[in-house]
């Protein structure tokens, strides 16, 4: 099995109004794309914000590497981890390319400018996400898809060991959903990422975690985890889950 990157461990967090978290623990091995799925306000985004670091949990541990991540500099961890977050609208305008070239910031020291490399990572990274002829417009004229695409091309330009995704495919339309993914997954690096959607869940996710009242409720590959009884218990919906002769699931909603 491969080396653990990232884990979180007995973490809990409570906001004044209530208790979020209570002692969740995950994992993420190298190479490995993991899922947090649960019900909305069940508590994913949070945790990811623990890992990444704009919220403190209440107690519990994040180590990266085997180190608590609290002993990385914010420059050491971002070469390290990539964020795409929810909410990614900047208070400033600026041009595409320059969205994209602040993957570059964690490797430079303050007073460096960007060289050829930056700019061919960051050109190569917008070409990915099919975003290139986009590069001198300015980031506010875009929709809400494009700019998910272009906040991904900030964080492949990153070229980042671990990459946390909050709900990737928000905004986005079913094509580019599956390409978004392709992408990450075609990384081969670790990947965190909270999505709604079973089927791609299903499709893309190595090992997937379950949050339920503040607490894990389960977690083990798709196959094992969404199963009908599973999926009435964590969404409080009746689902018939069919898996072909490729072990793919499908899911149908009563
Ligand atoms: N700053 C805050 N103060 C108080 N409560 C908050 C705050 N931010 C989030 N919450 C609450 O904490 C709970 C967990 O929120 P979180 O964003 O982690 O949920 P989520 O599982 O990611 O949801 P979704 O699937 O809807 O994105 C929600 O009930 C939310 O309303």
């Amino acid at each position: 099995m491969k080396q653990v990157l990232l884990e979180a461990k007995n973490i809990s967090f409570v906001y004044p109004t209530r208790e979020i978290l209570n002692g969740v623990n995950i994992a993420v091995r190298q190479g490995q794309f993991v899922g947090i799925v649960g019900s909305n306000g069940c508590g994913k985004s949070t945790l990811l914000k623990i890992i990444y670091r704009v919220l403190k949990a209440k107690s519990g541990q994040v180590t990266y590497n085997g180190k608590d991540i609290q002993e990385y500099t914010l420059k050491e961890m971002a070469r390290k981890i990539a964020v795409v977050g929810q909410f990614n609208d900047t208070t400033f305008d600026t041009t595409v390319l320059d969205v994209v070239l602040m993957g570059r910031l964690p490797f430079k020291a303050r007073w460096q400018s960007f060289d050829q490399k930056d700019y061919q990572l960051a050109l190569a990274s917008l070409e990915k996400v099919d975003m290139l002829r986009y590069q001198d417009k300015s980031l506010s004229t875009l929709s809400g898809g494009e700019k998910q695409r272009i906040f991904l091309a900030r964080a492949l330009t990153q070229q980042p060991e671990l990459i946390i995704l909050d709900e990737p495919t928000n905004h986005l339309d079913i094509r580019f959903q599956l390409e978004i993914l392709k992408i990450v997954k075609s990384l081969g690096i670790g990947v965190l990422a909270t999505m709604h959607d079973l089927s791609l869940i299903a499709n893309f996710c190595d090992y997937i975690y379950a949050l339920k009242d503040t607490k894990m409720h389960s977690s083990g590959k798709p196959i094992e985890l969404l199963t009908p009884e599973n999926i009435k218990t964590i969404f409080g919906v009746e689902c018939k889950v069919v898996q072909d002769r490729d072990n793919k699931l499908f899911f149908s909603y009563q």
